[in-house]
């Protein structure tokens, strides 16, 4: 993806930043309501074949989203996966953090 491919896809993903060559998000949610998240969270991955880099911390999580296969570079799974988890936090009211 070029940069503005990647500023225009990231302007439709409120909440969600760029870190490097990865795009972030941290959701506010208790521990275990995360564990239960993250789950849901995988079997969508196994789904679509995409995987988040995901870090469960007391009271929030955070994923972090590239591509490894293209040599940690934004591609369009990596916003497609963050839709689908936005969506996917929403249903276990994690909070934007
Ligand atoms: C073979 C399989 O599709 C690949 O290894 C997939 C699995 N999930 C992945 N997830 C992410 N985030 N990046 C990848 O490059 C990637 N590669």
């Amino acid at each position: 993806m070029t940069e503005p491919e990647i500023t225009a896809r990231l302007a439709r993903l409120p909440g969600w930043r760029r870190e490097g060559h990865s795009i972030t998000r941290t959701f506010g949610i208790r521990y275990h309501g995360g564990v239960a998240m993250i789950v849901h969270v995988a079997d969508v991955e196994r789904l679509i074949g995409h995987h988040a880099d995901i870090d469960l911390r007391w009271g929030h999580v955070r994923f972090a989203i590239t591509t490894h296969d293209a040599g940690n570079r934004l591609t369009d799974a990596d916003f497609d996966l963050a839709a689908r988890i936005d969506a996917i936090a929403a249903a276990h009211g994690a909070e934007p953090a």
